[in-house]
């Protein structure tokens, strides 16, 4: 007996395959003999290969036994329980005698698993798998014992006698038509699921390589081995509420009545046309509905109402993930030509067993023009059995034709009531307590997806604890309708003191300013458009009571007005809070005439807005966003909400009237967080006394703002008191634009040197600030003669931040 040589070589899947392949190459065509295979089994050795989990060994004996060598396939006992479908692992455990020899059990390290060796008169067929873990984190050992029996049953029954394989209710020749269909080739492989994964697949020699790169059929249930391309067909373990309540029948379908009953009796009259088309917003019940549909077209039910009855041998493969005729194709993959080409080559053939051959392409607006025109184009060629579900949530961007020759259905939002339902059902059923109050919340914030819902409901159900509304809201982190009632209620009402603080708090523990502004103006929608009033609670109930007339609706629409612009300015602003707050606080304006500007002012506007753009050095558009918000804009109104409010929070009466009848708020800059505010004031006494209270000024400008305050403090000399009618009033104007930090400073620092070394008539303008951020700006424009004088009490206007909350007297200044 010569010496044993083994050339071991480690060889990637792929090349594993090809080895098969040749071993099946060599087989009698004519027969099912497998004595050429038995002896080219005896000079393989499957063995654990890196992480594809696969090698092979070509084996040399010394002593070849010769064509006499060849051991008659019947005879091993193993193959025998192979091909009737015995689960790998049992075998694995096994010892079993062919022709004498033993068969020893290779097991592998702790991460491969072993699908057991063979050893053939002394040579070795060794099979590893990859471990779990490599093939699917998510599977159960379970599920791939099932899985790996499946397989190896089917090939080895493929290189035995094919008993019983279910293709053999086909008609196709697993030996004539080598090339030709992926359907067939669930029973081909080494028996092990991965072994397909990205291989080539057993087909004749003038296939195209890249067609057997990207194999179509799923690689365990039909077999194609291509397992990234479809669904893995395992059961998979649900890892989510959403996942778990999956509809599995029409029946269980929620909120999507119209679609139920037109499928159903597509079902009942047998009228299948070859392409669907699923749409609407996400997470409706379109990829559900797919999957329902395709299993009620195989479904064998006689109650065809019932299909799918999840009883029947059809319905019972496909929920079980083994089924080979539905197909869920990745649309991305479809992009390849040679993926598209398998799919429309498939979809050409008859099915494998079942009444209809099904392809679910979801996401399907992912699908590039190119494939779009071949997939159509192909249509025709389809097979009388072969259906296509296309799915996406983004209709518009699928080209025309394709809608023109699909059935389609869309799925509209689930309404509110009907998630609460659902919601309050998958609590029972899981044993969670709930209120109902939460349920309903997480329903009306779901915007119509019941899978949003369920997922919110998962979170919360993570908490352990009984889900409260109060849990919900913080969770979502949203406000609910009565604070936003009753913040809007302060808001419209004119009381601002209390506007200010309750916005403060909800800003402060809940929500950011972009959800309160967006929250707010849903609300005021609502009510606009009456809706929800059924279902309303005694603060809306109280609320719509207070603001039926005429007035208040104005306000309202005036108010939504307010919210919008100001949403535009938040997204660009750094101080979301201010701005929000100086927001609210302009809600209570009736008067929708004050967000027009005459002519002349709008002109000024534009050309201060133009100096700024042109001597400032920040970005374009950023400057013009904010320009172009805030021009329509009535600034004049905010600065004067504000300083209305700030006088209202003064905590002295005395302070608030000396404040509102002596002095006056200019400007009101935000700059890195600081808000420099600019009083005026008429008479030097009052500036004195102003200056006594500073503190308590600075107090309330905070709290209004909510941010640190310079306050500055100017004189005017000659103009004997501010303006007190609205006349007057309009001798001012104002203005909001946004530049750069930098640019601002300079040309502020300019105009100060300027009216520094010049005359007085300069300090006039001076109140024109410098902002990273936004500027509130009232200037004066009175002419020179009527504003004989201003003194100004800053004493640095150019930094920001220096001596917050402390007037600014320059060393010296007179008063
Ligand atoms: N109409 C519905 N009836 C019952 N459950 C639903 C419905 N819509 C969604 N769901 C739940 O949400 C989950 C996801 O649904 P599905 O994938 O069918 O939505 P979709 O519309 O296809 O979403 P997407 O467009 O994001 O893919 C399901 O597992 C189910 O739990
Ligand atoms: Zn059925």
């Amino acid at each position: 007996m010569g010496e044993t040589r083994r050339h071991s070589v480690d060889v990637p899947i792929t090349r594993t395959l090809v080895a098969l392949r040749r071993v099946r190459s060599l087989r009698d065509p004519c027969t099912t003999s497998m004595s050429k295979f038995a002896s080219l089994l005896d000079n393989v050795k499957w063995e654990t290969g890196s992480n594809n989990g696969i090698s092979l060994q070509f084996v040399e004996h010394g002593d070849d036994p010769g064509p006499g060598g060849l051991i008659p396939f019947g005879s091993y006992s193993i193959m025998e329980e192979l091909e009737n479908g015995c689960d790998l692992h049992k075998l694995s455990g096994k010892v079993l005698n062919v022709e004498g020899d033993a068969i020893s059990r290779s097991r592998s390290p702790s991460s491969e698993r072993s699908c057991g060796a063979l050893s053939v008169k002394g040579r070795e067929l060794a099979c590893n798998v990859p471990s779990i873990s490599h093939v699917e984190e998510a599977a159960s050992g379970g599920r791939y014992r099932n899985h790996y029996s499946t397989k190896l049953a089917s090939s080895v029954g493929e290189y035995g006698s094919r008993l019983g394989s279910p293709m053999t209710s086909t008609n196709h020749s697993y030996y004539g038509d080598e090339d030709v269909d992926f359907d067939n080739q669930s029973n081909r492989g080494c028996g092990i699921t991965y072994c397909w994964s990205r291989t080539p697949r057993y087909r004749g020699s003038n296939q195209s390589s890249d067609v057997e790169e990207y194999p179509l059929l799923p690689g365990n249930g039909n077999g194609n081995g291509e397992s990234d391309v479809t669904t893995p067909r395992h059961e998979v373990l649900p890892r989510s509420l959403s996942q778990k309540f999956r509809p599995k029948s029409f029946d269980e379908l929620v909120g999507q009545e119209v679609v139920v009953k037109c499928l159903l009796s597509t079902i009942l009259r047998g009228r299948i046309t070859s392409v669907y088309l699923f749409h609407g917003p996400r997470g409706t019940g379109k990829t559900s509905t797919s999957k329902i549909f395709a299993a009620a077209l195989n479904c064998l039910s006689q109650a065809a109402h019932s299909r799918p009855c999840g009883l029947c041998s059809e319905c019972k493969s496909y929920f079980s993930g083994s089924g080979r005729d539905v197909m869920e194709i990745d649309s991305s993959k479809l992009n390849r030509p040679s993926f598209l080409r398998s799919l429309i080559k498939s979809a050409s053939l008859p099915p494998v067993s079942s009444r209809f051959k099904v392809f679910i392409i979801d996401e399907c607006q992912l699908l590039c023009q190119e494939t779009w025109g071949n997939l159509l184009n192909s249509l025709d060629n389809f097979s009388q059995h072969s259906v296509l579900i296309l799915v996406t949530s983004e209709l518009e961007k699928l080209p025309r034709n394709v809608l023109s020759r699909s059935q389609k259905y869309h799925f509209s939002k689930v309404c509110d009531a009907d998630i609460s339902n659902k919601l309050a059902k998958i609590c029972i059923e899981e044993g969670i307590d709930f209120d109902q109050g939460a349920i309903d919340f997480i329903a009306s914030k779901s915007d119509g997806s019941l899978r949003d819902a369920e997922i919110m409901l998962d979170q919360l159900s993570l908490l352990g604890k009984r889900i409260t509304t109060t849990l919900a809201y913080k969770l979502i982190g949203v406000v609910s309708d009565d604070e936003l009632l009753d913040l809007l209620d302060l808001a419209l009402s004119s009381d601002t003191s209390n506007t200010v603080i309750r916005a403060r708090e909800l800003m402060r523990s809940k929500i950011d300013p972009m959800q309160l502004i967006s929250q707010l103006a849903n609300v005021i929608m609502d009510i606009i458009a009456g809706n929800s009033q059924e279902s309303s609670s005694a603060t809306r109930l109280r609320f719509l009571t207070r603001h039926t007339s005429e007035e208040e609706m104005q306000k309202l629409s005036n108010a939504l007005k307010i919210l919008s612009d100001a949403e535009k300015h938040l997204r660009a602003s750094k101080n979301q809070t201010t701005w929000l707050t100086v927001a609210l606080l302009q809600l209570s304006n009736t008067d929708s005439s004050s967000f027009a500007t005459n002519e002349d002012e709008r002109n000024q506007r534009s050309k201060d807005v133009e100096h700024s753009i042109t001597s400032s050095d920040c970005p374009r558009d950023v400057v013009k966003s904010e320009t172009e918000d805030f021009q329509e804009k009535n600034c004049k109104e905010t600065v004067e909400t504000v300083w209305k409010t700030v006088t209202d929070l003064c905590c002295s009466d005395s302070l608030k009237s000396f404040l509102l009848k002596r002095g006056r708020l200019t400007s009101l800059t935000v700059d890195k967080g600081v808000a420099i505010a600019e009083l005026e004031f008429y008479a030097p006494q009052h500036v004195a006394r102003a200056e006594k209270s500073w503190k308590l000024i600075a107090d309330s400008f905070q709290s209004v703002l909510g941010c640190n305050v310079e306050i500055r403090m100017n004189l005017v000399m000659s103009a004997c008191s501010p303006p007190r009618s609205a006349k007057a009033a309009a001798s001012l104007f104002f203005g909001l634009f946004s530049c750069s930090r930098r640019m601002l400073h300079k040309s502020y620092l300019a105009t100060r040197t300027e009216s520094d070394c010049t005359s007085e008539k300069h300090v006039i303008t001076n109140s024109l600030r410098s902002s990273q951020g936004n500027i509130l700006r009232a200037r004066s424009v009175r002419s020179s003669a009527n504003a004989s004088s201003r003194m100004s009490c800053s004493s640095d206007q150019g930094d920001a931040n220096s001596a917050m909350c402390t007037p600014h007297m320059p060393p010296g200044e007179k008063r």
